[in-house]
């Protein structure tokens, strides 16, 4: 698959997202995508998988399937987990996702609504969606975000397994999850440019530290949600 001078903007009059963006991604290549927030990484895995077009240049010899895993399933639908993924299937000429259910701890999700999942049960499912149809590129947007420590671990061993029959996998990822694969290409988007063999550095962020007050009943499950999206949280005090 080749990227040849690929530029996009939204808009026209926006500036570029992305400027002429240059590289060869080879079967059995697993990147690692990284950048500051905003640097466009998102944007360039959506070119990549074809859901968006370049403004210029061109994207060719993508394999013919692609599995995308969004940082945000489309929660608004009023679907349980295994109604989208059946529909999934179906899409997919009849894909089989069970074993990934299975595989990826999903049984006691499946008939929560897409919308009331929280957002590492969410990365499950669409993950789940972006692997039954074997892809031949495998996108993963951030996909180690709200992670629990199980799938966490396993994600690396399923990258080198499509990997490992000959598809492409790029994930973006600020956390390191993959860099224990051997053979890791790092590519970073920085300024609208894509460079490859380097880590966009760490951004250094200011926090805030925020006062929420709810009732007692459900303190352990709001901060079982907060950490769970990688927020530090805890209990400060109770009122009588
Ligand atoms: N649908 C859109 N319409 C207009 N501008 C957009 C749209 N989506 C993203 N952008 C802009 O494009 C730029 C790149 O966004 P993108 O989401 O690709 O970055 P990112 O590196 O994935 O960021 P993050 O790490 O915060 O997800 C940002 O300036 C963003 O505001």
């Amino acid at each position: 698959m080749r990227l040849s001078r690929v530029s996009f903007r939204y808009r026209r009059r926006d500036p570029l997202v992305i400027e002429e963006a240059d590289a060869r991604l080879a079967p059995g290549d697993v990147i690692e995508l990284t950048g500051a927030n905003g640097a466009g990484k998102s944007t360039l895995l959506r070119l990549l998988a074809g859901l968006a077009k370049p403004t210029s240049g061109a994207i060719t010899e993508r394999p013919a399937v692609v599995g995308f895993a969004p940082d945000r399933l489309p929660t608004g639908q009023p679907f349980t987990v295994t109604a989208y993924l059946r529909h999934m299937s179906r899409v997919r000429g009849g894909a089989r996702w069970e074993p990934w259910a299975e595989r990826l701890n999903m049984g006691h999700l499946l008939d929560t609504a897409l919308g009331d999942l929280s957002k590492g049960s969410a990365h499950k499912v669409g993950l789940a969606q972006a692997l039954m149809a074997e892809p031949g590129l495998l996108i993963l947007d951030e996909p180690f975000a709200g992670l629990d420590a199980d799938t966490r671990a396993a994600l690396p061993a399923i990258a080198a397994e499509v990997a490992g029959r000959g598809g492409i996998v790029i994930a973006s990822d600020h956390q390191g999850g993959l860099r224990d694969l051997p053979g890791l290409r790092q590519w970073a988007m920085m300024d609208g440019h894509l460079k490859e063999g380097t880590a966009a550095p760490a951004a250094v962020r200011a926090h805030a530290t925020v006062e929420v007050t709810l009732p007692a009943e459900e303190v352990p499950g709001f901060l079982a949600r907060m950490r769970e999206d990688g927020y530090a949280a805890r209990r400060i005090e109770e009122s009588p």
